[in-house]
């Protein structure tokens, strides 16, 4: 018999007829659902029927019907024995023993013939609509399964329905934190909110996988809040990210959920005073978010400081942080923390490497993933435009000028082409702003804010900006570097279309990046239209563009020196816009001028 692997038409009921093998005896086990059932399921019957198993003698129990938690919506569980079972009430629900255990034994069994027989009538819901998670305990019942068709449900319906209307209170989370969504105007759950935060209250250790700007981070903060609430306690949950701009982000969305339960949070990262920050941890606060390297300090040199009683642990962009780069970081923390915790990884491109999940320490961990493994969203508009390489500064400004007014998002591979396209375009008349990894953490931070206040319309940064910020009004992504590991792709796309919004995505690629293109259309299984260009009108803007880029390159060169000569300068010039010729421009002045206009 196909093992579950039946195709089952929407909206129609199904009876399944499972044999437990004899080698599940004994075991519990889970069952588990293929891909396309749980694409097309929305009411299963399932009839299970263990019946006169050539079970060895030895053996002591048949089977464990296990349910998984996170399976499905459980309508029923409808248990009938044989009448040749002459102790029903004995019979548990899952597990038959023999006489010397002083419970059922079917006929069969008794007349030495060796065989049990217990039927178990199971409804499972799976909604169509429902994203289901993916991942379950491997079965330790394997079971052959016949599937007949039954007549169509109507309560499938009904049930996509309450999937749909699901809201924060159906999922388990606590009325003082229903009130902190309602208030940030999540009037209901996102798909991975539904699949993750439910889970994650009944204590699962969880592999979250969804595409970008779903609200992953509400689906691992709700159930830390709710926890923390029940055993109040300090220092309670530790989040790990990749990078300071997201720990920072990662911690306002903690207060403002939890603002009306008094949370403390602490950020400890890198490029920020030490002194304040073990000032933070002394004050023992409920959650701190940190990156690795800064935290490892703390752990060491901070006098008080240990996370011996921490309860949780969440990495965030999980596939980075459980990267090599943070390898001897990572390992470190998890040596210092009890082994006794749960554990969140949450990413939208998440490893299948055992290998690298393994260093995670999880204990029997629950996959929920609603989406598949490198998506992008679906409201976002992506393009390529295949142009050469000694063009791409001219066809940038191209699409600034097309796409006006609205809000971008440049990325680029280095932090000296970031500040050169920054000084650029701001000598060009743009409102441009950069952000990378040479920048002092106040100017990172000064950069990311102005943007976000809509102060400045074009941030250019490095991959340091690609993972996990969430800036509602990011309109346009462009890749002006194309990325040269393609999950960065996803995530640097992921910058707009966020939370349902739709957005557009522009990547450049020139003759010396075609396989790099090539990678990530395969990464994300999706052949990319070309981005409309006129190129005479490209074209007219080359020389004007060539000036700027004149400019630019000299003041790249005079804001080195100048910033050699003074290091310890305080003053706002350790950016671009703080540099002199460039403040003339933004305001309008010198390149008019130069340009005799
Ligand atoms: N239930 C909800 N209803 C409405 N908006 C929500 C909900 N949950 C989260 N959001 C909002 O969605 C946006 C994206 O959330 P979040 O930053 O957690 O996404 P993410 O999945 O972590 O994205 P990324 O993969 O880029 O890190 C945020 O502005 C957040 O406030």
């Amino acid at each position: 018999m196909g093992d579950q692997e039946k195709h089952l038409a929407p909206g129609s009921c199904h009876r399944i007829s499972a044999v437990c093998r004899p080698q599940c005896a004994g075991r519990g086990g889970h069952w588990r659902v293929n891909q396309r059932q749980r694409k097309t399921f929305l009411s299963v019957s399932l009839s299970l029927s263990l019946s006169t198993l050539p079970v060895k003698k030895k053996k002591k129990k048949i089977a464990r019907l296990n349910i998984h938690p996170s399976l499905g919506v459980l309508i029923e569980l409808e248990k009938r024995v044989r009448p040749s079972c002459t102790s029903k009430a004995n019979c548990r629900t899952s597990v038959m023993q023999d006489k010397s255990r002083g419970s059922c034994k079917p006929r069969a069994a008794r007349r030495g013939r060796s065989g049990y027989a217990l039927w178990a009538e199971l409804k499972l819901h799976f909604p169509a609509s429902r994203a289901s998670p993916t991942y379950f305990r491997e079965p330790a019942n394997k079971m052959a399964a016949s599937v007949e068709h039954d007549s169509p449900s109507e309560v499938s319906e009904a049930a996509v329905e309450e999937e749909e209307t699901k809201t924060f209170k159906d999922l388990g989370v606590t009325d003082v934190l229903c009130e902190a969504c309602d208030q940030l105007g999540w009037t209901k759950p996102t798909k991975i909110q539904i699949e993750a935060i439910p889970l994650a209250l009944q204590g699962r250790d969880i592999i979250g996988l969804a595409e970008t700007g779903s609200g992953k981070t509400g689906a691992f903060a709700l159930p830390i809040l709710n926890a923390l609430l029940e055993t109040p306690q300090r220092l309670f949950a530790l989040v790990l990210t990749p990078t300071r701009e997201l720990a920072f982000q990662i911690s306002e969305q903690f207060e403002a959920l939890g603002s009306s339960i008094g949370v403390h949070c602490a950020v400890i990262v890198g490029g920020i005073d030490s002194m304040s920050q073990s000032l933070a941890l002394a004050k023992k606060p409920h959650i701190v978010i940190a990156t690795p390297g800064r935290l490892i300090d703390h752990l060491e040199n901070t006098k008080g400081f240990n996370l011996r009683a921490l309860k949780y642990l969440v990495m965030d962009e999980a596939d980075r942080i459980l990267n090599m780069d943070f390898e001897t970081e990572v390992d470190k923390i998890l040596k210092v923390i009890p082994r006794d915790r749960k554990t969140f990884l949450f990413s939208a491109t998440m490893t299948k490497k055992v290998q690298k999940l393994q260093r995670a320490a999880l204990k029997n961990p629950v996959k929920c993933a609603v989406s598949s493994k490198y998506q992008t969203v679906e409201k976002l508009q992506q393009y390529y435009i295949f142009i050469p390489s000694k063009f791409k500064d001219t066809y940038l400004v191209y699409i600034l000028n097309e796409l006006a007014g609205n809000s971008f998002m440049i990325f680029c591979s280095t932090c000296n082409n970031t500040q050169r396209t920054a000084l650029l375009l701001r000598n060009l008349g743009f409102t441009a702003i950069p952000l990378h990894g040479q920048m002092s953490q106040s100017k990172r931070l000064g950069s990311l804010n102005k943007f976000k206040a809509k102060a400045r319309s074009i941030l250019l940064a490095t991959d340091v900006a690609s993972r996990g910020l969430d800036i509602p009004h990011v309109d346009v992504v462009v890749n002006f570097d194309i990325p040269t590991h393609s999950k960065d792709y996803i995530h640097r796309v992921g910058r707009t279309a966020r939370a349902g919004r739709s957005g557009k995505a522009i990547t450049f690629v020139t003759q010396y990046d075609v396989e790099l293109f090539q990678r990530i259309e395969h990464l994300i299984g999706k052949k990319l239209p070309v981005f409309p260009t006129q190129d005479d009108e490209v074209m007219m803007l080359t020389e004007r563009v060539a000036e700027a880029q004149r400019f630019a390159r000299m003041e790249l060169r005079e804001h080195g020196e100048k910033k050699k000569r003074a290091r310890e300068d305080v003053g706002d010039n350790d950016d671009t816009e703080g540099a002199m010729g460039v403040r003339n421009k933004v305001a309008g002045g010198k390149m008019k001028k130069r340009k005799g206009r």
